[in-house]
């Protein structure tokens, strides 16, 4: 089997190629960003289908993560970002003034390429989103929160015991499961991922992607990866850039097997990237 042929052969077995379209959760139209003068996503327009996992692949620095900022105004933490355009999350502009971004981002989590968690018990970390939301007021909501977010991240059995332990202490693999449990415990509707596995090692990474494939049933997943395997694994669409243009998105088998444009042709191919 060549590259190719493996790469459509994952992406067909993925259980949900045959699912119908679902409603939309986010959607960017024409999207405009420049840090300072230097522009670097050119009016990019694409839907977020819910309960799915759209992949954003493209070459170093075509705007896959700068777009992935967008969905939840991280790009609001760089003071020479500029974002123009319409972001709607469940139909509402995310840039409106009179959006909280605090609690949009409770909505739209995110989960970075490092594990990053914080210096604190891996109970803690978990219990951290719930408690600064005001979701939790009594001791028992929140353990069950932090219960119930490690448990649907994968990682309560192999930490039950040492909950009161530094996450620092965990493995690569482990720490990254705890910051998905705990970008969960504020049960957001969207998860972002920024390369999450590109620290991790090959059975860390098979892990988080069968955890990925699990936790779309209940969130709306968009991921950024370098890996044109694992945007066929895992996801159900696939959005193509390329210098700051999405070049073309569509069902991931369609992509990685019968792309319209020739850039898109080249990439999977390795002709570029
Ligand atoms: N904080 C920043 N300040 C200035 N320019 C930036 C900043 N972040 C990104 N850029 C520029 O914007 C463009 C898109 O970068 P971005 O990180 O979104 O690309 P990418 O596709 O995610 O790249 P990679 O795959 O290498 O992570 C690049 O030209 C990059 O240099």
């Amino acid at each position: 089997m060549n590259d190719m042929t493996e790469i459509a052969e994952a992406g067909r077995a993925g259980p949900t190629a045959s699912r119908g379209a679902s409603a939309v959760a986010m959607e960017g139209r024409d999207v405009k960003v420049f840090y300072g003068e230097k522009q670097a996503l050119f009016g990019v327009s694409l839907a977020i289908e819910r309960n799915s996992v759209t992949s954003l692949i493209g070459p170093s620095g075509c705007g896959k993560s700068t777009f992935l900022r967008c969905l939840n105004r991280m790009n609001d933490t760089i003071p020479i970002c500029r974002v123009e355009g319409t972001i709607t999350l469940d139909g509402e502009d995310i840039y409106d003034r009179s959006l909280d971004v605090v609690e949009l981002r409770a909505r739209v989590g995110m989960v970075f390429q490092k594990p990053n968690p914080f210096p604190k018990s891996i109970f803690d970390n978990v219990a951290y989103g719930p408690k600064i939301h005001g979701m939790v007021r009594t001791k028992a909501e929140t353990e069950e929160i932090v219960v119930s977010s490690l448990r649907r991240a994968g990682l309560f059995n192999e930490v039950k015991d040492r909950l009161n332990e530094p996450g620092t202490g965990l493995s690569g693999g482990q720490q990254q499961r705890l910051c998905i449990a705990r970008a969960i415990a504020t049960r957001p509707e969207v998860l972002l991922m920024d390369e999450p596995c590109s620290a991790l090692d090959p059975i860390a990474t098979a892990i988080i992607e069968e955890l990925i494939d699990e936790l779309r049933e209940t969130y709306t997943i968009v991921i950024v990866t370098h890996s044109m395997q694992q945007a066929a694994r895992v996801s159900q669409k696939t959005a193509f850039f390329h210098l700051g243009k999405l070049i073309e998105e569509g069902r991931t088998e369609d992509i990685f097997t019968n792309p319209v444009h020739k850039q898109t042709q080249d990439y999977i191919t390795g002709r570029i990237g």
